[in-house]
């Protein structure tokens, strides 16, 4: 008979995800996505809920990887907050069950498990991607993402100077305070990416804040906000000059108003570039669009749930 499922909490999840285990489950994994082999991975693009009376919406993210007996749902809520609102901007529950019987195995926070694949999977664009001269890091937003973002950019990067921009004093004040490193703050956009080699851009902005004409030629960005048809991050300019990579191909032509109004070409998958089978064009003006994948949440869980079991044996 199935086990009943655990609950594995924000704390834990915290203690048992690191970027060291992470980085090359992650980079393997996302290999496996663009390879296209359903034995490997099993991925649609996420179902997405409108909840209109709220400005928000629900994602649902299903992952099987048969080979690995991995099967994963992520229920995500993300919503376009108000200026000033409290409430927080994206809130989500990871499910992990067992492929055979089909009964779930834990339910986990998903808060934490967003934060940290999403910036490792910037963080391996950045390696894929970058000058290995790089020395000027800019973070744009000073939220959730911009937090995780600082962590692992300055965990596996030896950036000389890192800068961030928030729309507010406020913002980049509390950002300041809250890592644990060196920053520049900056109050102007422009400013702040003027001569920046390596620019993360993870806003809640709908309309571009990140234009083309600021941007160093041959600099790598990694655009994390802006994940639906209609929201922009980044002006027509810099998606048309730039080589555009994706984690999926499909996703971005469903859910990125960057890609899908710019009427910019995907050059590649990150995977595709992990697997040798496309180019990694460090000398051009680099952008990774990222909307967020399944595959991403199911590594991780399976990460952190293997963790969890070894050490409540041991107890
Ligand atoms: N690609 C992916 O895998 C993922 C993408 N996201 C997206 O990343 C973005 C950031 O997420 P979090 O850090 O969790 O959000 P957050 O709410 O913690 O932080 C958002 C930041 O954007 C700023 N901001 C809000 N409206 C703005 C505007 N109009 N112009 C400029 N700045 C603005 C806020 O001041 C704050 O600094 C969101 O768009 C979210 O949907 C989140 C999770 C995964
Ligand atoms: O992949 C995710 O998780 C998310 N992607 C875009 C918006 C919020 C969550």
């Amino acid at each position: 008979m199935a086990e009943p499922p655990v609950v594995i909490w924000k704390h834990e999840v915290e203690r048992w995800l690191r970027y060291k285990e992470l980085i090359p489950r992650l980079e393997e994994a996302l290999g496996k996505f663009s390879s296209r082999d359903s034995a490997e991975v099993i991925q649609p693009v996420r179902t997405t809920l409108v909840l209109q009376k709220h400005n928000g919406f629900m994602g649902l993210m299903p992952t099987y990887m048969e080979k690995d007996a991995v099967l994963c749902t992520k229920f995500v809520c993300f919503y376009k907050r108000e200026d000033g609102s409290t409430l927080p901007s994206t809130q989500a529950t990871v499910v992990l069950l067992d492929p055979e019987y089909g009964n779930v195995k834990a339910v986990m926070d998903g808060d934490i498990i967003t934060r940290m694949r999403t910036a490792a999977a910037s963080a391996i664009s950045a390696r894929l991607l970058m000058r290995p001269d790089a020395e000027v890091l800019t973070i744009l937003g000073t939220g959730n993402q911009a937090l995780s973002h600082y962590d692992v950019f300055t965990e596996m990067f030896s950036f000389k100077e890192v800068r961030v921009w928030s729309r507010t004093t406020e913002g980049v004040e509390r950002f300041r305070h809250s890592v644990s490193g060196p920053v520049m703050p900056y109050v102007s956009v422009e400013e702040a990416v003027r001569g920046a080699d390596v620019i993360v851009t993870v806003t809640r902005c709908t309309e571009p804040v990140l234009f083309g004409q600021w941007v160093k030629p041959g600099a790598h960005v990694a655009a994390v906000g802006a994940c639906r048809p209609d929201w922009r991050e980044l002006d027509d300019v810099l998606m048309k000059e730039a080589v555009v990579y994706t984690d999926s191909r499909e996703g971005a032509m469903t859910e990125s108003g960057d890609v899908i109004l710019s009427g910019a070409d995907i050059f590649a998958e990150l995977g595709e570039v992990i697997n040798g089978t496309k180019p990694a064009y460090r000398e051009k003006t680099t952008v990774f669009k990222s909307l967020g994948m399944g595959v991403e949440d199911a590594v991780s869980a399976k990460l952190i749930f293997d963790q969890w079991k070894v050490n409540a044996n041991k107890s």
